[in-house]
């Protein structure tokens, strides 16, 4: 909770200004029930009307001075929450774009929805409450305590009886609703993750109707999660009553014992009176307080969720040294590199070196899970390596600053990603600016051209959420084309052309290599026919490099080459 606390500070000036509005408002409240005494006592008992006017029209100034500045708090104490949960919501969002995938795996994306919308959420609505009543409760606790015990000292010892059970009462509800806080905020995540999951594998759920399958794996963690709910109201739900029959019995109490001073003539009925206010205030300022011990608790559970988060140290972190080299070529060489998932037994990459320089093509091919991804990804860091090193350029990719490094790399990834927005925006991604011809350009290379003309409003199309309004092919094609807005000095392409027929696979790449120039580029593929006429081909065979050189070396050299060859093309096909 003090590491959010920082983010108070940008409103340390609202939160000095509710603060004095609530001392007045709150001094205002304490002195209403006085002058109500003094009214009794000097005016009615007395018969003085003039002094009964004069009292009730103070009474009456306060009242309504008191509850301005209480709007006055409530008005400064919501935007001081507003303003916090915003500010905290922007770190978390900033955080999470740093970390590196292992670190956002950890998490999940469900957990982190949560993180940066519900738990926040809880946090922001306890700022809300502190200033604008939790902070009144000790305030006007003491100063209740202090004028009740001015006004009758004696009569002020009930309190001594009723202060320890309630005490007693909030200790032994809170240390059953703790722990229950945070499960409830767990249990949140896995509804969220379900619902997430459910929701993006709509089609095939549908497809292979699972639905009802899925509505019963819901239906699970959606009971789960209310009868935690109900298990933790269940337990609150015995503060408010518990408490309101204290107060009954205080009241009757004080009018009990008050009645029997007032006859021993010890005490006036206006001062009884202007007591049993004060101990309704106590009682009031009390009620609030055990409202804070609901409401602490579990924000605390939520504000330990945002700071796991916002204390976990980028692990992919820009170094000091911020080297770059000189001339941008492009140049890549792996030395003896290797990788392993987290919690991984094995490395799924070993000790893999090759170089790819600038105006080649390198293709990348091997078996499903041969570790292509894995070692593309390491490119743009999203991910770093155990051991070995990347270089660009001769410069070891951890010592460059990583918006440097990834602004000369246009990847293109193995499942194509569009973002809302029009195609324009899409393929401009990343660049401030693009030119019409610099976007038609970049489409007619991706041989994405016509079907983008084919649209009504053409490159100002709408794309829908994850780019639902397109076939899978158009989606691939958009991707190539926003790396090729870039003009990168390196090219990452992840099996992006298995979504095209061969004739346009064709006509891409040999569109592209008249515009990729001096362009260092990598292909993953899985076809022999794409990676064929490739400048070397690196043959990955469970993470390790079984075998690197042109088609025609590797078909007389190596054996895996050979099966994958085999199994796709014809002997003809092939020579
Ligand atoms: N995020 C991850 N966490 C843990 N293991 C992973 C992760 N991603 C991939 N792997 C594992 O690493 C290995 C290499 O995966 P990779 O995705 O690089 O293979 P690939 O050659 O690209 O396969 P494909 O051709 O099917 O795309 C696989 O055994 C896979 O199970």
């Amino acid at each position: 909770m003090t590491l959010l606390l920082r983010y108070l500070k940008p409103y340390k000036k609202s939160i000095a200004a509710l603060l004095i509005l609530m001392f007045g408002g709150i001094m205002l409240e304490l002195y209403l029930p006085t002058l109500m005494a003094n009214m009794v006592d000097f005016g009615i008992a007395k018969e003085d009307m003039d002094y009964v006017y004069q009292t009730g029209g103070w009474m009456l100034f306060c009242s309504i001075f008191a509850v301005a500045l209480t709007v006055g708090v409530n008005y400064l104490s919501s935007g001081v929450a507003h303003g916090f949960g915003k500010d905290l919501r922007r770190s978390l969002f900033v955080q999470v774009q740093k970390f590196s995938l292992q670190q956002f795996e950890r998490f999940g994306p469900a957990s982190l929805m949560t993180r940066t919308t519900n738990d926040i959420r809880q946090v922001q609505d306890l700022v809300n409450a502190l200033f604008g009543m939790m902070t009144r409760a000790p305030i006007m606790l003491l100063g209740g305590i202090l004028l009740a015990f001015y006004r009758d000292s004696m009569l002020s010892l009930v309190f001594i009886a009723v202060l320890p059970v309630l005490a007693g009462i909030i200790f032994l509800i809170m240390r059953k609703a703790v722990p229950l806080f945070g499960l409830l905020q767990l249990k949140t995540d896995r509804l969220n993750l379900i619902i997430r999951e459910k929701l993006s594998g709509i089609r095939v759920i549908r497809a292979f109707n699972r639905t009802e399958y899925e509505n019963g794996r819901f239906n699970q963690a959606n009971e789960d999660y209310r009868d935690t709910g109900i298990k933790v109201n269940k337990i609150t739900a015995y503060l408010f009553p518990a408490m309101s029959m204290v107060m009954s019995v205080t009241n009757v109490s004080i009018v009990w014992f008050g009645g029997i001073r007032i006859d021993q003539g010890h005490m006036q009925i206006g001062n009884l009176m202007a007591f049993l206010q004060y101990a309704m205030m106590i009682m009031v300022a009390l009620i609030m307080l055990s409202m804070m011990f609901v409401m602490i608790p579990r924000a605390q559970a939520s504000a330990n969720r945002i700071a796991d988060v916002l204390r976990l140290e980028p692990t992919i972190a820009d170094a000091g040294s911020n080297k770059l080299a000189t001339e941008i070529k492009g140049r890549i060489e792996f030395a003896e590199v290797t990788f392993r998932y987290p919690g991984a037994a094995n490395p799924a990459l070993r000790s893999v070196s090759f170089q790819a320089g600038p105006g080649e093509t390198t293709a990348i091919i091997g078996s499903t899970g041969s570790g292509k991804t894995t070692l593309l990804q390491l490119i743009p860091r999203l991910y770093d390596v155990e051991s070995g090193a990347i270089l660009i350029d001769g410069v070891d990719i951890r010592d460059m600053p990583q918006r440097s490094l990834r602004s000369r790399i246009g990847y293109v990834t193995q499942k194509a990603s569009l973002f809302r927005g029009t195609i324009a925006d899409n393929v401009a991604f990343g660049r401030d600016q693009l030119a019409p011809d610099q976007l038609e350009e970049a489409l007619r290379i991706a041989q994405a051209l016509d079907f983008v003309r084919s649209k009504e409003k053409g490159a100002d199309e709408e794309v829908a959420q994850g780019g639902a309004n397109f076939s899978g092919g158009q989606k691939q094609r958009l991707s190539i084309a926003r790396a090729l807005a870039r003009k990168p000095a390196i090219y990452l392409f992840d099996d992006s052309f298995s979504a095209l027929d061969y004739k346009t696979d064709a006509e891409l790449r040999k569109a592209l290599k008249q515009v990729t120039g001096d362009a260092t580029i990598l292909i993953v593929a899985q076809r022999v026919s794409t990676v064929k006429d490739a400048d070397r081909i690196i043959v990955l065979h469970e993470g390790a490099i079984s075998g690197i050189g042109s088609h025609e070396e590797l078909l007389s050299s190596n054996n895996i080459y050979r099966e994958i060859v085999a199994s796709q093309l014809t002997e003809e096909e092939s020579a």
